[in-house]
């Protein structure tokens, strides 16, 4: 429930659309504040200029100027009140054009009115400490690469545009694929850290012996192989932003230095007691649970708070099926696939929203570009697509540690048998199925029928299969 606030004020809405600015109209006025309204940006700034209004919401589509354009003009007829702009196409550019242009916040249709609300109530409040934007140059709108139209990604572009100016350390939570590392490079995009270094690392890609060295530098002869010294990424990246994929795989010994540079802003080479100063936005990403790992005590609970000054989550694309038709179109369109917009039909958007899409915008692209190369340029039907990638249907997520450790087991196999390599799949049953079907009849406390109901296989088989991995003692 949203309480009341004290101070009436004057609010212009300048939106074409009348049930929008009857809405805004009802509810500001339900809160003790006076509504002026206009339907295009050349009447408001009339109004603003006459009235004074101590906050301007403003539309971006409107008839002839439009609202990102007109918005200067706003701030300097209304002496920097602030202005919240809404959208119902609100795309990153649009967002963050509209904060580099002077917005206080943004909205995007269709919002919930306690949103706002909110939104408006924090607008006024920051009304009394506003100073004048830093820029007022138009930001040039260009195509963006960060793709959505659903709810969920336009809080997360409204996310980006609110924070990537300032230096609040940022963790961006999703499953893989979901574009977490498309957005940390957006926020560096936008940010005034832009000309400096944006530098993407994944630690797990790392040796764990050397994380440091590469995180934080070495000094000549501080460990075997440190013939010289050398400058870490810390150092490489100053002035810029450090983005550290997969943070929940760091080291415990690493994290306690990485918060000692978030909290002092400090760090030493390896093998070095001067301490250094880096100046570095850092933004972290993870497709863990974090606070799963903290009941663990795999991850430092005080780097977690240190690490989410911002938390911005991605939600699954199965959660945002509206993303899919903009998505494909994108895709296809960078390919300047021949069928351009007649390549997706409303039968065929229907079978891809209704994928499960585990490997989420990553597996869409690939199977897009699949299709593509099918299709031969004709309209894509779904048997051009590849088969979906397996996943976990029960709890509808996929399973990245389960998939990192038959990785890791394959490419062991791979490894040692280099040459002669064969019967892969077999191996890999011996392997993992005597565990399944040891667990499976300790379930069943012994009894083959059921275990073998649970597995989906035929009894005759389960027996076999027990025979075969000398298991024969385990029945019922
Ligand atoms: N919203 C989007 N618009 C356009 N392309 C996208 C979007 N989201 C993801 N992609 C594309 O999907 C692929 C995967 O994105 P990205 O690498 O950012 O995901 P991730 O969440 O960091 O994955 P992982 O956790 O596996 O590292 C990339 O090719 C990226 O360009």
């Amino acid at each position: 429930m949203i309480h009341s606030s004290t101070h009436s004020s004057l609010v212009l809405v300048v939106d074409d659309e009348p049930s929008i600015c009857w809405a805004l109209e009802r509810m500001l006025t339900g809160e003790g504040h006076e509504v002026i309204t206009a339907s295009s940006a050349e009447e408001g700034l009339q109004l603003a200029k006459s009235r004074k209004p101590s906050l301007v919401i403003l539309d971006v589509r409107l008839p002839k100027e439009d609202g990102i354009t007109a918005l200067p003009k706003f701030l300097e007829a209304t002496d920097n009140a602030p202005v919240v702009i809404i959208t119902a196409f609100g795309d990153l550019e649009t967002a963050v054009a509209a904060v580099r242009n002077g917005a206080t916040d943004y909205l995007t249709k269709p919002f919930k009115l306690d949103d706002a609300l909110r939104t408006c109530r924090a607008a006024l409040k920051a009304s009394v400490n506003r100073s004048a934007p830093t820029t007022t140059e138009p930001m040039v709108l260009d195509q963006s690469v960060l793709v959505g139209e659903s709810p969920a990604m336009q809080q997360v572009f409204r996310q980006i545009a609110l924070v990537a100016d300032s230096d609040l350390s940022v963790l961006i939570t999703g499953e893989t694929g979901t574009g977490k590392e498309l957005v940390a490079a957006a926020m560096h995009r936008h940010s005034r850290r832009s000309s400096r270094p944006y530098i993407a690392i994944a630690p797990v890609a790392i040796n764990p012996e050397l994380i440091e060295s590469e995180l934080f530098g070495h000094v000549k002869g501080s460990f075997t192989g440190a013939v010289d010294d050398r400058a870490g990424l810390f150092e490489r990246a100053e002035g810029g932003t450090l983005f550290l994929d997969e943070i929940g795989d760091l080291p415990l010994g690493t994290q306690v230095k990485l918060l000692r540079v978030l909290e002092q802003g400090q760090y030493c080479r390896v093998g070095d007691v001067r301490p250094r100063t880096a100046d570095v936005r850092v933004v972290a990403a993870t497709h863990r649970d974090l606070h799963d790992a903290i009941r663990r005590n795999e991850f430092r609970e005080d780097l977690f708070h240190r690490l989410t000054g911002v938390q911005i989550h991605l939600p699954p694309l199965r959660d945002r099926t509206h993303d899919i038709e903009p998505l494909c179109r994108y895709f296809l369109k960078a390919m300047n696939y021949a069928a351009g917009d007649a390549a997706i039909d409303e039968r065929l958007l229907t079978s891809l929203q209704e994928r499960r899409w585990h490997g989420n915008v990553r597996e869409l692209k690939n199977a897009v570009g699949h299709a593509a190369v099918v299709a031969r340029g004709r309209p894509l039907v779904m048997e051009d697509f590849p088969l979906p990638k397996p996943g976990r249907e029960a709890d509808g997520e996929s399973s990245p540690a389960l998939e990192h450790v038959v990785a890791v087991w394959v490419e062991d196999v791979i490894a040692q048998e280099n040459g002669d390599l064969e019967n892969l799949h077999a191996q890999f049953l011996a392997a993992t199925e005597p565990t399944i079907l040891k667990i499976v009849l300790s379930h069943t406390g012994g009894n083959r029928a059921k275990a073998a109901e649970i597995l989906g296989i035929h009894r005759g088989t389960l027996r076999d299969r027990l025979r075969a991995y000398a298991m024969d003692d385990v029945s019922s």
